[in-house]
């Protein structure tokens, strides 16, 4: 067996408390051996004067976004997709997409974040970029039927599935898939019923955006009387393995129907406020039982991929939607961000415990802003930074040791990156 032990740290444990204790991993089955005293290991990460927390998980991203931050900002959701985003989405390559990836891939490990649900296109690129960096993933091809004839519509559906059949265990078994139509007002209501059908026939699970802004519940409510996710429960797509994005015009009716059916909703501030999307209605959702997670988005709408960022601002939103400050506690995001997102995307990790997955981020606690140790909880949510993050570990493999990214030459990807899209913007 080979083993790697994270040393002299303090443990963040499933039930919130924290202890002085070493981790021990098995790096051949990727698990966690033992949490506990002077464990031996055959290598050890130095975690003195460190939090070693689960790894964080980004349950919603476009992740070759990043090739987009800062090229259009400040507009509402529909205009910016319309006139900015699409138009040069359609510009980027199989090529770009790998760069844009692999750039997502070092900010998230450089930031504690080890698993995440990705909806892009030219999936095989992400795919490829996700086995490099060593990260997990539950990765898809998002449809889009509007504006399309049959023959594309078809296409594109087609490509989601053969996607998901294809990758579905890539990667040594860390990357799962998904069937991933954009969202229930962008696939037209026949083709989204067969799609789901058919990837639900084969155990594939679908991942989509709903509710995001009232400009898209509006005309579902105008033309069928009923809300969208109760559309959506008659479309077949509201099942225990489904996880949708957003969420934020939801009703009560809606937020029992997510909690029956068991639907992972992620919940994406910072993409909420910076579109002016809404506030969701989080603590709600947690008190109806619902499984929420947390995303990013694209870092075109964020504009980072900082799920430090993302629990700060879950928290100052929840409670600012809930009129509460006892709304959506440090406690809640953490747990959204990790046993929360592991759950909706349905992927190893979440947790540190003995047997499960050794996914895990070490924090680093020796910083002004981190100081007193008051509550190290509270640190995680409102006080602690990605630049924080020491190392990270994902499926027993250290993928950043010291700040330095193991399995990606950071430098040289932020110089592709640049050329990428210094060539796009000549194109578009
Ligand atoms: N195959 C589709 C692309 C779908 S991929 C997923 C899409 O979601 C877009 N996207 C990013 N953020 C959001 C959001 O917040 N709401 C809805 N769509 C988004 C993203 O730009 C990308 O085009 C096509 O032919 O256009
Ligand atoms: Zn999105």
């Amino acid at each position: 067996m080979n083993t790697l032990r994270i040393a002299g740290g303090q443990v963040l444990r499933p039930d919130a408390t924290v202890e002085d204790a070493d981790v021990l991993v098995d790096r051949d089955e990727g698990t966690i051996l033992d949490i506990g005293a002077d464990l031996d290991a055959d290598e050890t990460l130095d975690a003195e004067g460190c939090l070693v927390t689960p790894g964080l998980v980004n349950a919603h991203c476009h992740v070759a976004m990043t090739l987009l931050r800062g090229y259009a900002d400040d507009k509402p959701l529909d205009a910016w997709l319309r006139e900015d985003i699409w138009p040069a989405e359609a510009a980027l390559t199989p090529e770009d997409v790998r760069v844009g990836a692999e750039l997502g891939l070092v900010e998230m490990i450089k930031s504690g974040t080890t698993a995440f649900a990705d909806m892009y296109f030219h999936v095989p690129e992400v795919a490829a970029a996700v086995d490099e960096a060593g990260l997990r993933a539950r990765l898809g091809h998002g449809v889009v039927t509007l504006g399309k004839d049959d023959e594309d519509a078809r296409a594109d559906i087609d490509e989601s599935l053969d996607v998901a059949r294809e990758f579905d265990g890539a990667a040594d078994g860390r990357i799962r898939t998904a069937a991933m139509p954009h969202s229930l007002t962008t696939v037209a209501e026949d083709y989204l019923r067969e799609f789901v059908a058919d990837a639900h026939a084969e155990d594939i699970p679908v991942h989509y955006h709903a509710n995001e802004t009232t400009d898209e519940v509006d005309p579902i409510v105008d033309e069928r009387g009923e809300r969208p996710l109760s559309y959506a429960k008659e479309l077949g797509m509201l099942t225990a393995d489904d996880f949708l994005a957003h969420g934020v015009h939801v009703d009560d009716a809606e937020i029992d129907l997510l909690a029956d059916a068991g639907t992972g909703v992620v919940h994406c501030p910072a993409s909420n406020m910076k579109l002016a999307s809404g506030m969701a209605p989080v603590q709600k959702l947690l008190d109806a039982g619902v499984t929420v997670g947390l995303g990013t988005d694209g870092a075109a709408s964020n504009n980072d991929l900082d799920m430090f960022d993302e629990m700060r601002d879950a928290a100052m939103l929840g409670k600012l939607a809930a009129a509460d400050a006892s709304a959506v506690a440090a406690g809640d995001v953490v747990r959204m961000a990790t046993a929360g997102s592991a759950d909706a995307i349905n992927l190893p990790g979440g947790a540190l415990e003995v047997g499960g997955a050794a996914d895990l981020a070490v924090v680093d606690l020796d910083a002004p802003h981190l100081t007193p140790a008051n509550d190290l909880v509270s640190h995680l949510a409102y006080a602690a930074r990605g630049s924080d993050v020491r190392h990270t570990v994902c499926d027993g493999r250290v993928l950043m040791r010291d700040r330095e990214v193991l399995t990606l030459d950071e430098d040289a990807v932020m110089a592709r990156a640049s050329e990428a899209v210094a060539s796009l913007r000549e194109r578009v």
